[in-house]
């Protein structure tokens, strides 16, 4: 299997390749050459299985022909022994054909742990057998940030260097990244958005010197890795709610379109995914693109859910290169739209087929807030507030006949006390595993939305990526 650009002009790489690199050259995401099939029978043999052997089916056809296929039984089996549930992502439900599919039992408590603790693990792998070092840059809006510290620190050959918005992350997602008392963990508060850290970690990428001289990489969900392994929980859901021979709906919490875009790949494989629901925030640039065809990211909105705090969906860029029938050169011209004017225009066919797979709600936040009191008095269950983003949507999309609708729970309510308290009067214990993983000591360096003054921050700080026999 090749990894191909978006845009066109870059030159396809294995897996690995992919892996490690994270951004094509052309400014560009990978994308698979073709979607690999699941075929009903294969679909339903993973009923039943543990989750990191059900994964394994549904990553394998991706890593064929590739190093990185010999590490992967060991790679998934490290990387979910660690989690505080036995079947890592369960169901619960909360309705009538109404379900929660629980992505917060991993070691920082977000859905961001089911993909990192892989990525993480397959990086360290790759760069043994390659003998280099590595420099992860990564924007957060505060989950994947902690997921990354955690699944990287104390590696000895790869730095790492997290970039939040200053003031816009909780402060448990904030002590989860400061705290982190490793020399190879980097932490940089921005003066900005979650955009303004996003656009400055790309334009890392796209500085051809300092990219080779670091050796960067990647672990926000541009690099596909990260997508490829969030794809197998909409497998293990659906399968447990009747696919292959029931269809599924699901409802993704979303911010830069990476979780739901591996929602869209599962149904590309073969899964019989009826309807993907985008729920957003006031961060409403999908919703908007949605009822218009006119996508317009407009100023990031803060809320109680900061984590889609996000109007640049990064990966709807994906999403573009598949509606325009994988023309590159299509893909090119609407980003090059949006980086001229600051907006882009569907084709008639290409919204047309966006609607046919996908819908879209926002929640403002008195919805939220409604909606986190509502599950509680109607179920005792305590939703952090993107969850509550994710139910609010689901219950504005029409109803799907008998068709089980799933709501992605992205994070734990732990991370975000203050906003569960605000709505439903008490605040939701904090789990053993997140009160012991707190330090006091916060390290973090505040830095102007500049890429040259983050730049060299990285560059004064960050190893030389040569081995010691290269040096
Ligand atoms: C808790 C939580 N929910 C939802 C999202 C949205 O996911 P995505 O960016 O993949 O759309 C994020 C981060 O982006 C998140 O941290
Ligand atoms: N919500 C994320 C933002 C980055 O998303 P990613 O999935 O592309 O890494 C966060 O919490 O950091």
């Amino acid at each position: 299997m090749k990894f191909i650009s978006t845009r066109g002009s870059a030159p396809a790489l294995s897996f690995e390749g992919a892996l490690l690199a994270a951004l094509a050259g052309d400014g560009g995401l990978f994308m698979p050459e073709v979607w690999p099939q699941l075929k009903p029978d294969e679909i339903a043999a993973l009923a039943g299985l543990d989750y990191a052997d059900a994964a394994y089916r549904v990553m394998r056809p991706y890593l064929e022909g590739d190093p990185c296929l010999a590490d992967l039984e060991d790679v998934l089996s490290e990387a979910y022994e660690g989690f505080h549930h036995p079947a890592v992502a369960p169901l619960s439900q909360i309705g009538p054909n109404s379900f929660v599919l629980e992505l917060f039992h991993g070691p920082t408590l977000a859905f961001k742990d089911l993909a990192m603790q892989v990525v993480s693990r397959f990086m360290n792998r790759a760069l043994r057998r390659r003998g280099q070092r590595a420099t992860v840059v990564g924007a957060t809006s505060g989950d994947t940030g902690a997921a990354a510290i955690e699944a990287f620190r104390g590696l000895d050959a790869i730095d790492v260097f997290i970039l939040h918005p200053e003031g816009r992350v909780s402060d448990v997602q904030r002590r989860q990244m400061t705290t982190a008392t490793e020399p190879n963990i980097h932490n940089i508060a921005v003066q900005g958005t979650f955009d303004d850290c996003q656009a400055i970690v790309k334009a890392l990428f796209g500085d051809q010197e300092l990219n080779a001289r670091l050796g960067l990489t990647g672990i926000n969900s541009i690099n596909f890795a990260r997508i490829l392994a969030q794809i197998g929980y909409y497998f293990t859901s659906a399968v447990t709610l009747g696919a292959p021979y029931r269809p599924v709906a699901f409802t993704v919490p979303t911010g830069n379109f990476g979780d739901i875009f591996a929602g869209y790949a599962a149904r590309a494989m073969g899964l019989p995914v009826q309807r993907l629901v985008i729920a957003t925030n006031l961060n409403d640039s999908l919703p908007r693109a949605f009822a218009s065809g006119t996508y317009e990211p407009h100023g990031v909105i803060a809320t109680a859910s900061p984590s889609m705090d996000i109007q640049l969906a990064s990966n709807f860029e994906r999403l573009l290169f598949e509606l325009a029938g994988r023309d590159a050169s299509r893909v090119r011209s609407l980003m090059e739209d949006l980086r001229r004017q600051g907006s882009f225009q569907l084709s008639q066919g290409e919204f047309g087929q966006l609607r046919e797979i996908f819908s879209a709600h926002s929640a403002g936040e008195d919805v939220t807030e409604m909606t986190i009191r509502g599950v509680f008095e109607e179920t005792g269950m305590v939703v952090d507030p993107h969850t509550a983003v994710g139910i609010a949507a689901s219950q504005q999309e029409a109803a799907l006949g008998t068709t089980p609708m799933v709501v992605l729970s992205t994070a734990h309510p732990a991370k975000f006390p203050d906003a569960v308290k605000r709505a439903i009067g008490i605040a939701p214990a904090q789990p053993e595993r997140l009160t012991l993983k707190l330090g006091s000591e916060e390290r973090c360096t505040v830095l102007p939305a500049d890429f040259g003054t983050v730049a060299d921050f990285i560059v004064a700080r960050a190893a030389s990526p040569l081995t010691g026999a290269e040096a």
